[in-house]
């Protein structure tokens, strides 16, 4: 299985701050990865790291087999949306294309005339004038007809409403499944990221708290609710993720490879937000607890 992202002891620090720590990846190619967590832990950061737009500080990374925009092979591997959508405002819709097309050796026009017409985009409108939806459009339709190997979006829709965010998502799925295209997306919203992504890495204060394959991960989590009981009572191969107690009871949410038999717990499931919530809750344990914003 090949790997679209590597990194190795990953770090990125701003003047005496760390805005990433010690990361280690592994995201395997062809997926669509959600990036998640809450302002501030690092997600631009591991992003803008993963496009070559900043250095590491320590460690390494790698993203389609070689240095982020070491050359313009990799910068032709990699698409790069960065938050906000940045587009030329002074520039038409059809300036951008062109641009695009001047700029990218594997760029589809087609895709990108065709992406253009179903949005319903005048070519001859300046990127100025359109809506913070239709920019976003704009943008991710550059970033699709470039052809990248792998397509980096971070937060493409933190501005839309919600419906325009679905139809924004729906369309990135529908070029995810024409084009052989690895997709790495950050977004707040854990609905977004259950509709569309496989893969999933959550980011907490600098660090990785958890990577893996969506599934996998849901099925490797319980949550465990009985009398009340104390941590080092619970079997080691049961990471603990996070708890709370009443005086009679406990509940645990636990990751662990092995079925859970014992009879004092009534034990589920977690659903992608729980799961989520308790990463962020147990990495902030020490501090405030995060925002996640949970929409449906
Ligand atoms: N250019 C910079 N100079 C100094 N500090 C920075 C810079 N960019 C980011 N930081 C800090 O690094 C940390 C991580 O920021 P980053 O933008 O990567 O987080 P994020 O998870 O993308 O947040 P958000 O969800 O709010 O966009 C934050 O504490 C931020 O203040």
């Amino acid at each position: 299985m090949s790997t679209v992202l590597r990194a190795r002891a990953l770090g990125k620090k701003y003047k005496q701050r760390w805005a990433l720590q010690n990361c280690n990846l592994n995201v395997p190619s062809g997926r669509v990865v959600g990036l998640v967590g809450p302002n501030g832990a690092g997600k631009s950061t591991l992003l803008n790291l993963a496009s070559g737009m900043l250095a590491p500080t320590a460690g390494t990374i790698e993203v389609c087999g070689g240095r982020p925009a070491a050359d313009v092979n990799q910068l032709t591997k990699v698409g790069f949306v960065a938050q906000d959508a940045p587009v030329y405002s002074g520039l038409s819709v059809r300036d951008h294309l062109d641009l695009g097309r001047h700029l990218n050796p594997a760029w589809n026009d087609e895709v990108a005339q065709d992406r253009i017409r179903r949005l319903g985009l005048d070519p001859k409108q300046r990127a100025g004038k359109l809506s913070g939806g239709q920019r976003a459009q704009l943008a991710l339709t550059l970033g699709i007809a470039k052809q990248p190997e792998l397509l980096i979006l971070d937060e493409p829709v933190a501005a839309l409403d919600p419906l325009a965010r679905r139809e924004f998502m729906q369309s990135l799925m529908e070029s995810v499944a024409e084009q052989e295209m690895s997709v790495i997306l950050s977004s707040h919203l854990v609905s977004d990221i259950e509709r569309t992504c496989d893969y999933l890495i959550v980011l907490v204060d600098s660090r990785v708290q958890v990577a893996g394959d969506l599934d996998e991960l849901l099925a490797a989590h319980y949550r465990l609710v009985g009398p009340r009981r104390e941590t080092d009572t619970l079997p080691s191969d049961q990471q603990i993720i996070s708890e709370s107690h009443t005086d009679k009871q406990s509940t645990y949410l636990v990751r662990t490879a092995s079925p859970i038999h014992d009879p004092s717990w009534t034990v589920s499931q977690l659903s992608l937000e729980d799961l989520v919530l308790a990463y962020m809750h147990g990495a902030a344990t020490t501090h405030e607890r995060p925002q996640l914003e949970v929409l449906r």
